[in-house]
């Protein structure tokens, strides 16, 4: 129902790189017209370029009292971004934001606090409609535009609300960061691979077929990812060997990405200061 009103007073994307596209493909996916969505970036692509033929706004001036204005512009980039819709600020429309680090009070002190902001972290398997984004609202949020934001993200994957935005340097390095610790992992697996000989294109199609299908296993079995892991390891076995390195208590996966999550958390927090 959330994005009939989107289609009646339409949606200003701010920024539109590579996470504000992978939400616009979900949207349009989704149904919501072109012609109700308006795009500012100052080099679009070519397929802005094509939506534009079939009705999308694109770096016009935005229409007068949109739904809701996604901020989706790099969070060092925010505040000169800003002004070009801080007028929005006057009328109903919900602000959401993507920008890691960029707070709910920073925004409020641009746009003032009796806008309704969602402060929200997705990430790029949203492309193919596999997200998943954390959202948590300012004080001026009420269920309305909370749940106006959850539906546009739910078109590009699964949404949870966090209560303390805190929370969200965490999230943030978590699954924020996270899709690209995966596809390191996939790229070190098959130099791995390279490394006992495989040729590379056949290393690269077994490392990443292993992480897709290892992926879809972990959601869709009954079974914990634990018991999944025991499930690969038999005793004496090849698994066995090899998550003896990996399982390491000092040097192992889990320091490594203990680690690696608190960098993230930190540069979340940083970028908010
Ligand atoms: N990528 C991710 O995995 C991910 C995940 C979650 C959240 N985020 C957040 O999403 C936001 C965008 O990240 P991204 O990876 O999509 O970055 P990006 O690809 O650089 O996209 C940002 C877009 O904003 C444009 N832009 C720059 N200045 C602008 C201005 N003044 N007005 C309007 N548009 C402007 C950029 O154009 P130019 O390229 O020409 O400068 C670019 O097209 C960031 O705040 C980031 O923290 C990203
Ligand atoms: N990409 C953004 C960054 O690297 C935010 C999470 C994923 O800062």
């Amino acid at each position: 129902m959330s994005l009939e009103r989107i289609d009646r007073q339409g949606l200003v994307l701010l920024g539109c790189g590579k996470m504000g596209s992978a939400m616009l493909e979900g949207w349009l996916a989704r149904g919501v017209a072109p012609s109700s969505i308006s795009v500012i970036d100052p080099y679009p692509s070519d397929r802005l370029e094509s939506l534009a033929q079939q009705g999308l706004r694109l770096n016009e001036a935005p229409p007068k009292d949109p739904a809701i204005c996604i901020l989706a512009v790099k969070p060092q980039m925010m505040t000169d971004a800003l002004p070009q819709i801080s007028d929005l600020a006057q009328g109903g429309t919900i602000f959401l934001s993507i920008a890691a680090g960029s707070t709910l009070a920073y925004f409020e002190r641009v746009l003032g606090d009796k806008a309704a902001i969602v402060r929200a972290m997705p990430n790029t398997p949203a492309a193919v409609g596999r997200g998943i984004t954390a959202i948590v609202g300012n004080g001026a949020a009420g269920a309305e535009a909370l749940d106006l934001a959850e539906e546009l993200l739910q078109a590009v994957g699964q949404t949870v609300r966090i209560e303390d935005e805190a929370q969200m340097d965490a999230v943030t390095a978590v699954s924020g960061s996270g899709p690209a610790y995966v596809f390191h992992m996939i790229e070190a697996m098959a130099a791995a691979g390279e490394a006992q000989g495989l040729d590379p294109e056949l290393a690269m199609t077994l490392a990443r077929a292993t992480v897709a299908g290892a992926g879809v296993l972990a959601e869709q079995a009954d079974e914990t990812p634990e018991r999944l892991r025991v499930n690969v390891t038999s005793k004496g076995g090849t698994t066995a060997a090899a998550l003896a390195v990996l399982m390491d208590d000092q040097t192992g996966l889990a320091q490594l990405m203990r680690r690696a999550v608190n960098a993230a958390a930190d540069r979340s927090r940083e970028l908010g200061e």
